[in-house]
C-alpha cells in the first residue's frame, strides 16, 4: 500500500444530504470512527479515511485537494466540500479537532 497514516483521530462521521437539506450518519448508522489522514508517497498525495470502530466499515474515504475548504464550525464540528458532496466530522474533543485539523491544513500546504 505503501500509504502511511500522518494523524488519526476519532470522530463521527456525517455526509450532508444535499436533497433532504439534512445531515446523515456516513455508512447510514452512527457511531465513532477513526479517521486518518494518509499520505501516499508514490504520487504526493493526500486522502482522509474512515474506519467504524466497531466493524472497520469504511465510512469515509475523500481525497485531500490543493483547494480544499475547511470548517471549523464549532471546536469539535469540522466540515469540508468536494465536487461531490459535504463531509462533516464530529470530534470527541476539541483537542482532537486541533490536532487532526492541523494535519489537515499542513497537508493542503504541502500539495
Ligand atoms: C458555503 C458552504 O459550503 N457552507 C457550508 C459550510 C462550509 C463553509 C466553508 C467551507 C466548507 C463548508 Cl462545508 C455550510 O454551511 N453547510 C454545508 C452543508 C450544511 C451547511 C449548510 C446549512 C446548514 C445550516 C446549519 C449548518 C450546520 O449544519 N451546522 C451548524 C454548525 C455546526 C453544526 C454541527 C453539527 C452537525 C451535526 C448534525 C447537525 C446538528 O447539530 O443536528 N449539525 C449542524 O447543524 C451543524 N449548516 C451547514 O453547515
Amino acid at each position: 500500500m505503501g500509504e502511511r497514516s500522518v494523524a488519526q483521530a476519532r470522530a463521527s462521521v456525517m455526509i450532508y444530504n444535499n436533497d433532504l437539506k439534512k445531515w446523515e450518519h456516513a455508512g447510514g448508522v452512527g457511531g465513532l470512527s477513526r479517521c486518518h489522514i494518509y499520505f501516499n508517497p508514490a504520487n504526493n498525495s493526500y486522502r482522509i479515511v474512515g474506519r467504524k470502530i466497531n466493524d472497520n466499515d469504511v465510512v469515509l474515504n475523500c481525497g485531500i485537494g490543493k483547494n480544499l475548504r475547511y470548517n471549523k464550525a464549532t471546536p469539535t464540528f469540522h466540515q469540508w466540500r468536494d465536487q461531490r458532496q459535504v463531509y462533516g466530522l464530529n470530534f470527541q474533543s476539541a483537542d482532537d479537532a486541533v490536532v487532526f485539523s492541523e494535519a489537515v491544513m499542513a497537508a493542503v500546504d504541502d500539495i
